[in-house]
């Protein structure tokens, strides 16, 4: 059995999770982060499109090489030029967490400043 809640790990409150996806939210223009949850889980997904598979996969790499540093790992499906991505954490029982919204946060300003397409 996993103990849970260790070092650095507590599940975010809806409040403080709120403030967190607004500025998550603002480093994109078109495209959002949301909660998902139910009795049992919770989770943050978003849907990204890109210009192309090349872009794709640039896009995908920068992701591993961040979710490698801060060891924490998303949940990804990918085809051609669409990425979805699925954060929780398992060591809370999979609900969200800061390390969630962090990663979260450094993603979404990685697409955003470089990858966004269809801005306007
Ligand atoms: C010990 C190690 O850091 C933990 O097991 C990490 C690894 N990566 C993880 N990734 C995700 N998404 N959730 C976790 O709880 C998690 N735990």
């Amino acid at each position: 059995m996993k103990a849970f809640s260790t070092a650095n790990v507590a599940r975010l409150s809806l409040e403080a999770l709120k403030l967190r996806l607004a500025t998550i939210n603002s480093k994109a223009t078109k495209t959002f982060w949301s909660v998902n949850s139910t009795d049992s889980s919770s989770d943050l997904q978003v849907d990204y499109k890109l210009r192309n598979f090349t872009k794709t996969w640039q896009f995908l790499n920068e992701v591993a090489g961040l979710a490698h540093e801060m060891r924490h790992h998303p949940t990804i499906t990918t085809t051609y030029n669409k990425v979805h991505i699925l954060l929780t954490t398992h060591d809370v029982g999979n609900h969200i967490t800061e390390s969630d919204t962090s990663l979260a946060d450094k993603i979404h300003e990685i697409y955003g400043s470089k990858y966004e397409v269809d801005k306007n």
